[in-house]
Parts: structure tokens; C-alpha cells; sequence
């Protein structure tokens, strides 16, 4: 499997901000958004073996499968493994591709972009806000237990606070959505 990076940090965003996680974030993407904060091309090959032991090492059983886009290379054999282990797997997808049958993944977040979402089951969906403008009744055909809303990161501290406004606006009027801080960024931890 081709592995940006495997490393320990806390779950910065969405609904389990704040939770000790080991990431794997695979490498390679379908999409190029403008503004995907992560650069994921540099990879090394991984066995499972490799990854299961890479993983073993941190003490958190909650893992957090990303990318790039992470559905490219899932296995239900891997997530069985992470399972056997005694892991709670959540991933971070963009849902533009199927995942495996019985993939098994505990939580799915998916994060829509500017295609069809081809997942059946969304456990949190994580709308990227960028603007009052931003249409957001293409989200309506969406049904997830938790609806996040997390303020675009443009790497413009004047033009993030604008969007940081706007978005808690946003939640406020639309109390469906609740805000998701890149709590990571603040903290300055990965
Ligand atoms: C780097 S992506 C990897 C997973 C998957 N490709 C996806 O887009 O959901 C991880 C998360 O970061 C979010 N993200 C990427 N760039 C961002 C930015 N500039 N500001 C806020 N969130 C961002 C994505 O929407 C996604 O929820
Ligand atoms: N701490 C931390 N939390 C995260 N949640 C989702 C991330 C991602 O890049 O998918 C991420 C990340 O890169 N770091
Ligand atoms: S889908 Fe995710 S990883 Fe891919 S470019 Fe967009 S934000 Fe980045
Ligand atoms: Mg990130």
C-alpha cells in the first residue's frame, strides 16, 4: 500500500475532536481541490504487516484512515486486521469512490467535493465552508448522524476570520450543523 505518512496526534476535527488517533494517510488522490491543505504525493510502499506494526506502536485504539484519498487503497482485509487488533477505525473520504464490499470502517466521514458521492452510508458528513454564498442545499440529499461544518483554511488570517464568522453564523441559523475547528492547527500539533 503506498503510505504518505503514519504518525500519533489528537483527531483535530469533526466529531471526534480531541481524541488520540493514529493517522495513516495513504498517498494519491482522484481530485485536486484548491485548497487541500495536505500535500500526500511522497510515499513508501507498506505491507500490511508494516502498517499493523507501525500502528502497534501507539497506545490509542482509535485510527483515523486518510489520505489523499483514502478509499483508493482500503482493504477489508486491513481494516479486519486493525479490528483483530482491538482498533475502532474511522476515515476521512471525499466519497467519490466506493469503498470494497464489507470494508468494515467504523465511521465514516466524508467530505463532498465538486463530484457525485458514491458512498451508501455516511456516519458525519463535513461540509468544507467558504463563504455565506456557498450554495448549501446540495448538502440536502445527505442523511449522517452528525453534520460538521468546518471553516476552509485559505492561509489568509484576515479572510480566515471572515469565514470563521459567516460559518458560525451559519450554524447558529441552521442549528443541524454544528462547527469543526482544525483544532490541530491552532494547537500546532500534525
Ligand atoms: C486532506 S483531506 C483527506 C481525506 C479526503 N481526501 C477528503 O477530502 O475528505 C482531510 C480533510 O481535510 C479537509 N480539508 C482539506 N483542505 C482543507 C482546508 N484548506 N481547510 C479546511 N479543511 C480542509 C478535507 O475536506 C477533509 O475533510
Ligand atoms: N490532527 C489532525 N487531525 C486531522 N483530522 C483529519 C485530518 C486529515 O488530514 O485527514 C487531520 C490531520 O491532518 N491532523
Ligand atoms: S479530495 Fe481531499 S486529499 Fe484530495 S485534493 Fe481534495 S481535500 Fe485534498
Ligand atoms: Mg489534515
Amino acid at each position: 500500500m503506498r503510505v504518505n505518512e503514519i504518525f500519533y496526534s489528537l483527531q483535530g476535527e469533526g466529531f471526534y475532536s480531541g481524541t488520540p488517533a493514529v493517522f495513516v494517510r495513504f498517498s494519491g488522490c482522484n481530485l485536486k481541490c484548491s485548497f487541500c491543505d495536505t500535500r500526500h504525493d511522497d510515499y513508501a510502499d507498506m505491507t500490511e504487516d508494516e502498517i499493523m506494526y507501525e500502528v502497534s506502536k501507539y497506545p490509542a485504539c482509535h485510527i483515523v484512515i486518510t489520505g489523499g484519498e483514502p478509499a483508493l487503497q482500503i482493504t477489508a482485509s486491513l481494516v479486519g486486521r486493525l479490528h483483530a487488533a482491538g482498533k475502532y477505525v474511522q476515515m476521512e473520504t471525499n466519497g467519490t469512490s466506493r469503498l470494497p464490499a464489507d470494508c468494515g470502517v467504523d465511521w465514516i466521514t466524508c467530505s463532498p467535493k465538486y463530484r457525485p458521492v458514491r458512498l451508501e452510508h455516511i456516519d458525519e458528513l463535513k461540509v468544507i465552508f467558504q463563504s455565506s454564498e456557498q450554495d448549501m442545499s446540495v448538502y440536502d440529499r445527505y442523511t449522517a448522524a452528525v453534520y460538521s461544518l468546518q471553516p476552509c483554511d485559505v492561509g489568509d488570517a484576515k479572510v480566515n476570520a471572515r469565514i470563521l464568522k459567516e460559518a458560525v453564523e451559519y450554524c447558529l441559523a441552521h442549528p443541524k450543523w454544528r462547527l469543526s475547528l482544525q483544532t490541530h492547527k491552532m494547537l500546532d500539533i500534525r
